[in-house]
């Protein structure tokens, strides 16, 4: 499921957001990523600022009620801030299976990057997730998110003019695989759009049939 989420932050965090980002050091990506032949991008990497951005990012998401429908999270690593200018990019590549996080391991089914700068203000840079043969490309309003399947290749084309600011996560799902997760996101949809206009008791017996998907399906703790 690729889905883009508007309105993730209030314009209130994307400005913090930008601000934090002027005024704190960036590092080399690849201090998250050493053996990376692709990564060619910069993250902050201060305590106070990243832990800032963690707190912003992470409670935003958890709190998008769409979010919280598409992904299922269980857990999710701290939202990180990366930024790329003219030159630089991201290769085609997989997000890792299991990452280390200060609440212990994660093991990430999505993927998810917070736009942050204006897409008027930077050339390049769109996030392109490849579909077999086929691909998908996004460059979202400030404050969206757009939330993929960490098992896809994946790339941030090469940046050529301004700056592309992001945040950027992994959500470990209550749903591991990814067509039963799609599945019940639909189901879920439908009974929530429909189910009033359903005679109550067969209303009970579609929510039945959620709850005890959600039961087959999820990890149990
Ligand atoms: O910058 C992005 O939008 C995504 C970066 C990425 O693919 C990653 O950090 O694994
Ligand atoms: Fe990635």
């Amino acid at each position: 499921m690729f889905r883009l989420i508007e309105n993730v932050l209030v314009p209130e965090a994307v400005a913090e957001l930008r601000q934090i980002a002027a005024t704190s050091n960036f590092v080399d990506g690849r201090v998250s990523n050493p053996h990376s032949r692709v990564k060619n991008n910069q993250q902050l990497h201060e305590p106070q600022p990243a832990e800032r951005t963690a707190q912003i990012v992470a409670r935003a998401l958890l709190g998008n009620r769409e979010f919280f429908d598409v992904a299922f999270p269980k857990a999710i690593a701290p939202p990180l801030l990366a930024r790329y200018e003219p030159g630089m990019n991201y290769g085609l590549h997989p997000d890792a299976a299991m990452m280390q996080t200060p609440n212990g391991p994660l093991r990430s089914d999505l993927s998810c990057t917070v736009f942050l700068a204006d897409p008027a203000s930077y050339d390049g840079g769109a996030l392109r997730i490849m579909l077999g043969s086929g691909e998908m490309r996004f460059k979202g309003p400030p404050g969206s998110a757009i939330v993929y399947p960490s098992m896809t290749l994946h790339e941030v084309e090469p940046v050529t003019r301004g700056q592309r600011l992001v945040a950027i996560t992994f959500i470990q799902s209550r749903i591991a695989d990814p067509v039963e997760r799609d599945l019940l996101y639909e189901l879920n949809e439908v009974a929530a759009l429909e189910g009033n206009n359903m005679a109550p008791e067969n209303f009970s017996r579609l929510q039945a049939v959620q709850f005890n998907l959600m039961r087959r399906w999820t990890d149990h703790p």
